[in-house]
């Protein structure tokens, strides 16, 4: 394994790209304040402080640059790793948080509000430090090393992905031959996608919902499309707080668990002319599919007024933007983060930012007690890949499941920073479960 500095050592990295140094003290108290709610990361800091298992490691992190994302990046760079972090969504990142890494000696390239050429050019030159292993958030980076910037992959010892989105893309490169190293699908452990996916994104979703509009969710129809494990937690949060919940699915079992949940199932369109739908009931629709155009002009039209769109999926096509506008006659900035598009019919129709993922570019993403775990899998992740290949057994160029032994010391450590003791097996209940004479 070729663990050499010279690509990515501090000289010869191209300059930070970063607007703002001055904000850096008031990253540096919001990455206090993450790192205090983080006890698992914060043990593993602990831990790789004293072993160093990415001394000699280049790490390319891309995941929403916030407080969060910043504590991950420091827990590698503790454990060895050289640390290049850029932003996974230019309306997540926060430019305290990418000053004050910055300070702390990181390479860090983003802005917010970055456009899409600028976006693209910050992730390039993060990945110039040519990564031996990659934190990503979507498949952009991995994506970046296939393509237009393949040859600062000659290091690449794998890649740890984050989210669905990202998993389901390098799995159809994968299915196409052409994945050349290894993608540990961080976000289908347990650990990750039970807790992050569900509770994670409905709690945030629900903070953005309330903090973009400042209206009230208790007996408003929330719709949601999509009933996987993100939709699960929006509409049990939004239930919570009291809404009436409409899922839309095209999943026969997932629209009858839905069902059986007690939520309403309906087609988000009508099935045909006049027929009913959610798009005529809901007060607020939130889509969490991971596919493209599942709000479009259709479905708009059947709305009503006040209707408030925000899209919770990776990627900001599920609502048909290029549509909506279309149908507008005005188009008007109403409130911070909420754009209002006036149809002809005089309507109002409201748009959260600009269709991005909600819950990180109109809020704070997940709570950190959640991102704990999330970003725990990823840091031991990253620390299996790096030990595989020094150990002589390189991991395949598949997308590779997250080791059980790295979910169940994940939830083993958060038991016991919460205090929290639970029983195990006797061995005689183990022998019980062995013997298949009985
Ligand atoms: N906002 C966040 O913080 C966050 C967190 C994790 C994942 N994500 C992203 O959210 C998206 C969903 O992730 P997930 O983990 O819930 O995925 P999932 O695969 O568990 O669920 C997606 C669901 O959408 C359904 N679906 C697909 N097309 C549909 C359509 N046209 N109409 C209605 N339903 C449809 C699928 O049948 C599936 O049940 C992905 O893009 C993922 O990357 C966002």
């Amino acid at each position: 394994m070729n663990t050499e500095r010279s690509p990515g050592t501090r000289r010869s990295m191209p300059d930070d790209i970063l607007r703002n140094p001055a904000l850096a003290a008031e990253g540096h108290r919001k990455i206090e304040w993450v790192r205090r709610n983080m006890p698992v990361l914060r043990s593993l800091e602990e831990r790789f402080s004293r072993e160093q298992p990415f001394a000699g490691i280049r790490a390319a992190v891309s995941v929403h640059l916030e407080a969060k994302t910043a504590y991950l990046a420091l827990v590698m760079a503790a454990g060895g790793a050289q640390v290049s972090v850029t932003g996974s969504n230019p309306l997540s990142t926060k430019d305290d948080v990418v000053a004050a890494l910055q300070e702390l000696g990181l390479h860090v390239y983003a802005w917010h509000g970055a456009t899409p050429q600028e976006f693209e050019e910050h992730q390039l030159t993060a990945l110039r430090i040519a990564p031996h292993v990659v934190i990503d958030d979507g498949g952009d980076l991995v994506h970046h090393l296939h393509e237009g910037a393949r040859e600062f992959s000659r290091d690449t010892l794998g890649g740890c992905e984050e989210t669905t989105a990202g998993v389901l893309r390098n799995r159809a490169r994968s299915v196409a031959g052409k994945l050349r190293f290894p993608v540990i699908a961080v976000n289908n452990a347990q650990m990750k996608h039970l807790f992050d996916n569900r509770y994670g994104t409905g709690h945030s979703t629900m903070d953005a919902l309330m903090r973009t509009t400042n209206r009230v969710l208790t007996g408003a129809t929330l719709v949601v499309a999509g009933y996987g494990w993100c939709g699960r937690g929006i509409a049990s949060c939004a239930a919570g707080l009291g809404a009436r919940v409409i899922v839309c699915e095209v999943d026969e079992v997932k629209a009858l668990e839905a069902v059986m949940d007690g939520y309403r199932v309906m087609p988000l369109g009508p099935l045909e002319e006049g027929g009913a739908c959610a798009a005529r009931e809901g007060d607020f629709f939130v889509t969490a599919t991971g596919v493209c155009d599942v709000i479009t002009p259709r479905e708009v039209a059947c709305m009503k007024d006040g209707a408030v769109l925000a899209n919770a999926g990776h990627f900001y096509d599920e609502i048909d933007l290029e549509g909506l506008a279309a149908m507008a006659g005005e188009v008007q900035e109403v409130r911070e983060n909420l754009t209002g598009y006036r149809l002809e019919d005089g309507r109002w129709i409201n748009l959260i930012a600009q269709g991005k993922i909600v819950n990180i570019a109109a809020a704070d993403g997940h709570p950190a007690e959640i991102m704990d775990t999330s970003f725990a899998v990823q840091a031991l992740s990253a620390e299996y890949v790096v030990l595989s290949a020094r150990g002589g057994t390189p991991l395949p160029p598949e997308v590779i499941p997250v080791p059980a032994a790295i979910d169940q010391g994940v939830a083993r450590l958060l038991l016991a920073a919460r205090g929290i003791r639970h029983d195990t097996l006797t061995a005689a209940q183990q022998a019980y479960l062995d013997d298949f004479n009985k």
